[in-house]
This record gives structure tokens, C-alpha cells and sequence, in this order.
């Protein structure tokens, strides 16, 4: 098995991460980015501007999908139930699909669409931010975790082939021994540093700084640890200390996606985040009150930012 064509579905922050060193690596001609109407007309025309590079993809509507060997997906969890559709034409029967969004459960919703031999497991570490169509970062600080649900040596086929394309491209990339540790434990570090940071309205940098930050912080990836437990996925306390020092590695003014979103005013990921901790704690008896405050209170901004609190609204 060989990946010599993608598609990639969602060309912001996360997908600039990957866009710019496919099409160098596979050409033109076998990578393309999944996008229809005003989006497909303003990615045309003014392109995405990664590290003061202006790039210009092939743009290809979901309609005009052709078979490609691998569909990556990195679109906010708000728009996933679409995008799902949007691969539709671009899916045959060799295609592999990674979707490296956050949250614990992007896996198992394409896997009910297209089954689980289409669908491998990932998600990023690195911190992008990416303002009206443009973003600079260091291409190297942060990797994607892809894989099966366990990996050990000799990998897959279909996972191999997909390590070869990253090397290819230059893509920085961990095969994890147990993915659902790894997506797991990258789910509690977004409750404790995405959520408080769009809540307070601070960089990355400021949950160092600030000791009560730091606690707001800690107190929400435990509550994901315990419903990790019941879930028979052992977050260790250790693991959850140890992410102060990659907070170290993130430029200080960095905002996590969710800051961003509110920011620009967009709907967040909320219900994929303190929404779904929420849930899963009653599911297995697990108290939540910050996750529920923090739920609550995004939402409340969410509301703010539409106007829906105006008095006359
Ligand atoms: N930013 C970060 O540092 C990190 C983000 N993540 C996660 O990665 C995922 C993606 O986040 P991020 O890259 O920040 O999000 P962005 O909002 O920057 O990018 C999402 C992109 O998807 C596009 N899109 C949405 N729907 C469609 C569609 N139907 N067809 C084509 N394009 C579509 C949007 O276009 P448009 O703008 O036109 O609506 C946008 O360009 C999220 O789950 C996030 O939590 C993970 C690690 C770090
Ligand atoms: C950068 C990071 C890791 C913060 O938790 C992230 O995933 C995000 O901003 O969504």
C-alpha cells in the first residue's frame, strides 16, 4: 500500500500544518483541499498565508471528489457532521481517513459512516493560531499521533504507508503505542488549558504565571482523569504534572482553538469539550461541577458574543 494522492478537509490552523508540505512532496496534482461555494471562491482567490508564504491550493468541491488514498480532516467539531458528508465522493475502497481534531470521539462517528477500515486514530500536538487566513509557526514544534487503536512493530500496512508519506513530507510524526491513552490524555490537557484560557481570556503563558490559574487548570484535567479510570484508561498523576513543562514549550502569547474561536466570534468546540465530560461523568457517576461551571459560563460568552444578551434581544 502506497499514499501518493490526498484531500484534506479544513484548511485553518490545524490544516497548515499539513497542506503546504503535502503539495510539495505529492504535487499539484494529488493534493487537494475539500471546499465548496464562498469558501472554495476566498481560498482561490486570496489563499492562506503560512510563515509569509502565500499558498494557493487546488480547491475540489465535494460533488467533483475523486477517489485519493488518504482524506485528513481538520475542521472544528462544529462542522464535522458536514465535512463527514463533504469526503463522501472523495472515499474508495483503499482510502484511509485520519481526523486529527480534538475530542474523543471524531473516531467512532466517521468509523459508523464508513467503517472502521477506513479509520485510523489521531490527533495533534502543536499550538497554531491562525488569524484571517494567515499563520506563522515553527513547522517543527509539534507533531501529529496517528495510528490503530494499539501499535506495536511490525506496523500495519496501512499505517506504514502513512508514516512513509510524513516522512516524505517532512511531517513530524508519533506512531503511540496506545492511542486511546494518547487521545485521552491530550482531551484532559484541552479541558485544563483550552477551556480556563477562554473563560479568562489569557495566553497559554498566563496558566504558568498564575498560581490560581494553574489550580483551575489542574482541577479540570482530574475530573477527565476519573472518568478516564472508569473507562479503564489510566491517566497517572505523573502525566498530568508533567504537561506544565509542555506548557514551557508553547510561545507565551499563544491562544488555545477556543480563545480563538471566541475571539473571532465563531461557535466553540465547547460541547465536544466540558459538553462531552459532562455527559461522560454521568454515565459513570462521576462528579463534574468545573467542567459543568465551564460549560456553562463558554456558553454564556458564546451568547454575549451574538448579541443575545442585549437587553432588547
Ligand atoms: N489551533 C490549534 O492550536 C489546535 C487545534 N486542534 C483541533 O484541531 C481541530 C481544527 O482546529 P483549527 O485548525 O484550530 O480550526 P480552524 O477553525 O482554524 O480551521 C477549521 C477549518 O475548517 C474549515 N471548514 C469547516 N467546515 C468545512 C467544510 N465543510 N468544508 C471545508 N472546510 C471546512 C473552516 O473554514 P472557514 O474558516 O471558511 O469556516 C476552517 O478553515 C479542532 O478540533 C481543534 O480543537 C488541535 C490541536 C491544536
Ligand atoms: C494547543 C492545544 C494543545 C491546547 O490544549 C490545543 O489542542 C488547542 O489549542 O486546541
Amino acid at each position: 500500500m502506497e499514499i501518493n494522492s490526498v484531500a484534506l478537509i479544513g484548511l485553518g490552523a490545524m490544516g497548515s500544518f499539513f497542506a503546504p508540505r503535502l503539495e510539495a512532496c505529492l504535487g499539484k496534482d494529488k493534493f487537494c483541499v475539500i471546499a465548496e461555494g464562498e469558501r472554495k471562491k476566498r481560498l482561490e482567490e486570496q489563499g492562506i498565508t503560512v510563515n509569509g508564504v502565500v499558498h494557493r491550493f487546488r480547491i475540489l468541491p465535494p460533488k467533483e471528489g475523486k477517489r485519493v488514498d488518504l482524506v485528513i480532516m481538520a475542521v472544528k467539531d462544529t462542522s464535522l457532521e458536514q465535512a463527514i458528508q463533504d469526503i463522501r465522493q472523495f472515499v474508495g475502497e483503499d482510502t484511509q481517513i485520519l481526523c486529527v481534531m480534538n475530542g474523543v470521539d471524531s473516531e467512532e462517528k466517521l468509523a459508523y459512516e464508513y467503517g472502521w477500515e477506513h479509520v485510523l486514530y489521531s490527533y495533534m500536538r502543536v499550538s497554531i493560531v491562525m488569524k484571517d487566513g494567515k499563520t506563522e509557526f515553527n513547522p517543527y514544534s509539534g507533531k501529529v499521533y496517528f495510528g490503530e487503536k494499539e501499535n506495536e512493530e511490525p506496523y500495519t500496512q496501512r499505517v506504514q504507508a502513512i508514516a512513509r508519506l510524513f516522512e516524505k513530507s517532512d511531517i513530524p510524526f508519533q506512531i503511540q503505542k496506545d492511542m486511546l491513552h494518547g487521545i485521552w490524555h491530550k482531551f484532559a490537557c484541552n479541558i485544563g488549558e483550552n477551556l480556563p484560557c477562554a473563560l479568562l481570556g489569557i495566553p497559554f503563558g498566563s496558566l504558568i504565571k498564575s498560581e490560581p490559574a494553574d489550580e483551575i487548570r489542574m482541577a479540570a484535567m482530574r475530573e477527565v482523569q476519573q472518568i478516564a479510570l472508569k473507562k479503564g484508561i489510566i491517566l497517572t498523576d505523573e502525566q498530568l504534572n508533567r504537561q506544565k513543562e509542555a506548557l514551557y514549550r508553547i510561545p507565551f502569547y499563544n491562544k488555545p482553538s477556543t480563545l480563538q474561536d471566541l475571539e473571532n466570534k465563531r461557535k466553540t468546540e465547547i460541547e465536544m469539550f466540558a459538553g462531552a465530560v459532562v455527559r461522560m461523568g454521568k454515565e459513570t457517576g462521576v462528579d463534574t461541577p468545573i467542567c459543568w461551571m465551564l460549560l456553562k459560563a463558554i456558553q454564556v460568552l458564546e451568547e454575549k458574543n451574538i448579541g443575545l444578551l442585549e437587553e432588547n434581544r
